[in-house]
Order: structure tokens, then sequence, then C-alpha cells
């Protein structure tokens, strides 16, 4: 079966100490027989055999004997027991832990299109749950499994031993036990793979909330949070209560059929007993050893619920063990080269799955050279810079970079070329220092400081408690909007691009300080092709050209100048920002 291969593939350095485990567990089990054929030979020559005083005066030696090795056999089996779960503990942590590591590998290898169509709640539901799951089916349902199977073989061939006709007699419960019990797996495995779905929805909405807290506190909607995180709490509690009630459904079979062993044994061995059939102390065998046949029975429900679980949560793990990226990152430690920062749009068009968000975009910018782009929200501005550091492919058309298509040059190397300022800024729970030289953590703290300059960063960093050794908070918190800006484009500038792309990187900071990163963006001492998306005409004025997107395409295209003579989108928002907005009000307040 195609989950266990994968299993056993996983288990790799660990095989043979888990294999061991489960022989030690077969051994283990077997010898459970050892103390009840004691105890049938105590009970036959010094209990009730026909000469059992004459034993005991006579044969004291022998009792003592036997008693020790009752005691010796526990023993041994008690460390058996603890070797077995130490092996079986050890092995499983370990293949916890390198599935684990190859997940957060393979996580983190995934293109954009993935985060696009995974939920964050129900990847870390995977990363946690899911394996460890795993691992206590692979420790505790296995082993679970062979014990129980082991000491049932060892006790119905010990029985045979005895007497056929009375194991026969007992052994007609098993096919309706196992009939029951393949209902109920039939039955309560869709259950758990629901259970594990409802489950993910609760972490994700758990997640979203504790990421989102700040909006739903702006918006004093934690009521309405706190509704909707109790309505999929209150769903996952009840596909639990459901898949583990279900259960009591064949409970009271599966017990009556258990406790029949015993009565089974009791009416026909005590008839075989006084037939002179079988001795008393055979019949203290059967006894000692009926939970062989009767303990599977009452933990089979326990055993298969445990193992739907298993199932769901493994093929869930699966999924994302061969998830394919569409593009492959692959990293290479060979020597990077620095490109030029050449860049070429060619025909290229670009859907997210079925709505065409760009639209033959052509333009070149050559390395050194500043391009700004505007258009209104949703024009596709973000979209077109993705492309370059390949975050997605063009559908149609080629995105080239130093004259190559970006699909043909090493991934690694390509994206080591480019330093991008999200609009979504992110910055790690680390120093502010650590989250500027994330690109190249080696950094000297004198470049930290220089590129903070440039950033216009360095005023307010040194003002804060620890300057440059200050915690920022998850994602960034303690800081203002603008200061995370400038943050993230230190961090860009640092690993010295000959690409810079800053999505809308300054929207957040005031004119002046603005009007500083600009000047220093121009003067930066490397050859830098700067590609920035920007609202503010501020921001676009000193551009060598502009770029304006309008529904996926490329409208206008010129200097500041240039555009501003078409009169056209660019013209119409350098009004709006800089005298349109007082004179729309005048002639408002001129018709009143
Ligand atoms: N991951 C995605 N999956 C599907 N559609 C997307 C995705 N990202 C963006 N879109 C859609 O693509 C279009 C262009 O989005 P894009 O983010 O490129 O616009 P933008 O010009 O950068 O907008 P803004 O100025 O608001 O940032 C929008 O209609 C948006 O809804």
């Amino acid at each position: 079966m195609f989950q266990f291969k994968w299993l056993w593939h996983n288990l790799k350095g660990d095989r043979a100490g888990y294999i061991f485990a489960l022989c030690m567990s077969v051994i283990g089990c077997s010898l459970t027989i050892i103390n009840p054929y004691i105890g049938q030979r105590i009970v036959d020559h010094f209990i009730a055999g026909n000469d059992a005083a004459q034993h005991l005066a006579t044969e004291k030696g022998l009792l003592i004997g036997l008693v020790l090795g009752m005691v010796g056999f526990s023993l041994l089996r008690t460390g058996l027991a603890y070797f077995t779960t130490l092996l079986y503990e050890r092995s499983s942590q370990n293949m916890l832990f390198r599935i684990r590591v190859y997940l957060y590998n393979k996580i983190q290898g995934q293109d954009m299109r993935y985060y696009d169509r995974n939920r964050t709640g129900d990847l870390m539901t995977k990363m946690t749950g899911d394996i460890e799951m795993v691992r206590h089916s692979l420790a505790w349902i296995m082993k679970t499994i062979i014990e129980s199977l082991t000491v049932f073989i060892a006790a119905v061939v010990y029985f045979f031993f005895i007497d056929a006709e009375l194991t026969l007699w007992l052994l007609l419960l098993s096919p309706p036990i196992g009939i029951v019990a393949f209902i109920f797996a039939r039955r309560v495995r869709p259950m758990y793979v629901d259970l594990r779905e409802k489950l993910s929805q609760l972490n994700t909405i758990t997640q979203e909330n504790i990421a989102g807290n700040r909006v739903v506190k702006a918006f004093a909607r934690e009521d309405y949070e706190i509704q909707k995180f109790t309505e999929k709490n209150v769903n996952y509690s009840k596909a639990n209560k459901a898949a583990a009630l279900v259960w009591l459904d064949y409970f009271p079979y599966l017990e009556t059929f258990s406790q029949a062993f015993l009565v089974i044994l009791m009416l026909v061995g005590g008839l075989f007993v006084m037939n002179g059939r079988i001795t008393f102390g055979e019949l203290s065998a059967f006894s000692a050893l009926i939970w062989g046949l009767s303990n599977p029975m009452r933990t089979i429900g326990i055993v298969i619920n445990d193992i739907q679980r298993f199932f769901a949560s493994l093929s869930k793990i699966i999924e994302v063990y061969y998830a394919n990226p569409d593009i492959v990152n692959e990293h290479n430690a060979a020597g990077k080269k620095r490109y030029h920062g050449y860049i070429k749009f060619e025909n290229v068009s670009f859907k997210y799955d079925s709505a065409t968000v760009l639209d033959n975009i052509n333009f070149s910018v050559d390395p050194g050279e500043t391009i700004a782009i505007m258009g209104a929200t949703g024009s596709g501005k973000t979209t077109l810079i993705n492309l370059i550091p390949r975050f997605y492919d063009a559908t149609k058309g080629r995105v080239l970079v130093d004259g190559i298509d970006v699909r043909k040059l090493e991934l690694d190397e390509l994206r080591s070329n480019i330093g991008v300022a999200t609009q979504d800024v992110l910055l790690f729970s680390d120093t502010v220092d650590g989250n500027i030289a994330f690109g190249d953590p080696d950094m000297p703290e004198e470049d930290v400081t220089s590129f903070a300059k440039l950033a216009a960063a360095h005023d307010f960093i040194a003002k804060m408690p620890e300057g440059y050794n200050t915690i920022v908070g998850e994602r960034g918190v303690g800081l203002s909007g603008g200061q995370k800006q400038r943050i993230a484009l230190a961090r860009a500038l640092a690993v010295k691009p000959p690409i810079l792309i800053l999505d809308d990187t300054t929207s957040a900071v005031d004119l002046e300080t603005e009007e500083h990163i600009q000047q220093s963006l121009r003067e930066l001492d490397f050859t830098c092709t700067k590609i920035i998306i920007a609202q503010r005409v501020s921001t676009t004025a000193k551009a060598d050209r502009i770029l304006i997107i309008e529904d996926g395409r490329i409208i206008e295209e010129g200097t500041h100048a240039e555009l501003l003579e078409k009169r056209g989108y660019y013209y119409d928002v350098f009004m709006l920002q800089n005298e349109g907005i007082g004179r729309e009000a005048s002639i408002q307040y001129g018709k009143k």
C-alpha cells in the first residue's frame, strides 16, 4: 500500500531500530503464555492433582523454581517492554523530525500560486497535528496492533495445544466480532476525514483572528469574531463527538462478545473438566490467557478510530510532501552572477485564473534607469512587477532580464539580483539590525547604518530604546506604517541589487522624508535599475519614464513633462494632487 511505502521511505535511518522494536514486541508478547503455562503446572502438580499434597511436601525445590520462573519471566517482559517503548519512541520521533524538516523545506519552496490556494491555518495543522498523528500511529497504534495480534495468536496456539475443541468453541466469537469491526471502520472513516477538515477550519479562523486582531478591535467586531470562532469550534466539537460516539453504537455488541469468551470458557471448559477431558490446571491456563482473546476486541474501537485519524492526517501530509511548484527554485551554491539590470517585457499577458490581469505589455528599462508605474487600484501594477522575480510566470509573452527570458535564468540568481520592498510590509520578530541585514546576515554594522540612512530610517532607529538592537514585534508591531516602510526599503537596498522594485514603498512617509529617500535613490553608489510603483506625482516626477497602467494595459508612457503635455490620466492625477483639489473646492463653494 502506497501509504506504508511512504512511511517506510521516511523511516530511513531508523528502520533497523523500528523493525527491532517490532520483533521485541512479538517476542515479549509471545512470552505471555509462559506464566499461564507455569501456573497450569503449579495447579496440576501442587494444588489440584491427585498427589498434590505429596508433591508439595517432597518437591518444594521445583515449586520454588517455578515461582521464581514466573517472577523472572515477568521481569523479563517488563524489561523488554521498556526497551521496546524506547525504540518505538526514538524511531518515530526521528521520523517526525525528518518529515517536519522536509515539509517545511517543501512549503518554503512553493510558489506564490500555492500560497494563494492554501490557508495558513491548514498548513499549520499539517505541520503540527497531522504529523504528530502519524508519529503516534507509528509508535502506539502499530505497537498495539502487533502486540494484540501476537498475544491473540500465542494464546490460540497454546489453547489448541491444550484442547482444540474448547479453542474452537471460543473462536466461534471471532467472525461476528470481525464483521462488527469492519462495519464500524467503514462508517467512521468519512467522519474522520470531515473531522480533519473541521480542525483545519478552526485553526484557520484562529490564526486569522490573531493575525488580524487590530482590525477586529478597530471595528469593534470582537463579538462577531467570537461568534464566528464559536461556530467553527462547535462544528469541530460536534464532528469530534459524532466520530467518538459512533463507537457507542457498536460497543455493546463487542463488549458482549468479549464477555462471552469467559462465559463460554466457564460453560464448556467447566464441562470438560467435569468430564476429565482437561485438568484444573489447563482450565486455569485458559482463564489466565482468555484476556488475550477478549482484550483486542475491547480495544478494537480505539484502534480503528486512531487508524482513521491516521489515514486522514497522512493523506494531508502526503499532499504537501508531493506538491510541486510550477516555478522551481533550486538553490545552487555556485557563484551567482551580478546582472546589469536590463529589463524587457515582450507582449506579456497574465491571468491569475480566468480573468486577464495584464494584456500585451511591452516596455524595456535600461540599466540604471528609473521607471515609475502609476495607475488606478487593481489595474495590475503589482502583478506586473511580480513577473520580474518570477513570483508568477507570464501566461503569454516573455519577461527578459539582461536579454534572457527569466524562465531560463537560475531562479536563485535572478532573485538575489533583485531587491524588493513589497506593498504589505512584513518585518520579522527580530532586531531592527537583523531585519535590515535579512538578505546578508554577515553585513557589518556600519553598512546596516548607512542603508538605514539612505532609507531615512536612521534617525528614528537611533531614538529607539536599544537602537538597532531593538526587537520589533511580530510583523513589525510597535512601528508606524512609515517606519516599517523605511526599514523594508533599507532591507531591499542592503543587498545592493542591480534591480530595485519598490511597490508603494513610500506611501506612508511624509513628503519631506520622501524627498530625502528619492534623493538617496538617485545617488546610489552602485548601478541600479529602479521600478517604483507610486500614487504620488511627487514620487514619479523625477523618474526617467512613467508608465500608466489601466485595466492591465499601458495607456501612457513618457517623462513627467511629456505626460503632462498629453493631458491624459497622468495630467488629471497631477491636477488633483496639486491644485486640482483646491480648484474643485473653490468651484463648489463658488456655486454655493
Ligand atoms: N493572487 C491573486 N489571485 C487572483 N487575483 C488576483 C491576485 N492578486 C491580484 N489579483 C487581481 O488582479 C488584479 C490586479 O491586481 P494588482 O494587485 O496587480 O493591482 P494593483 O494595480 O497593484 O492594485 P493596488 O494599487 O491596489 O495595489 C485585481 O483585479 C486583483 O483582484
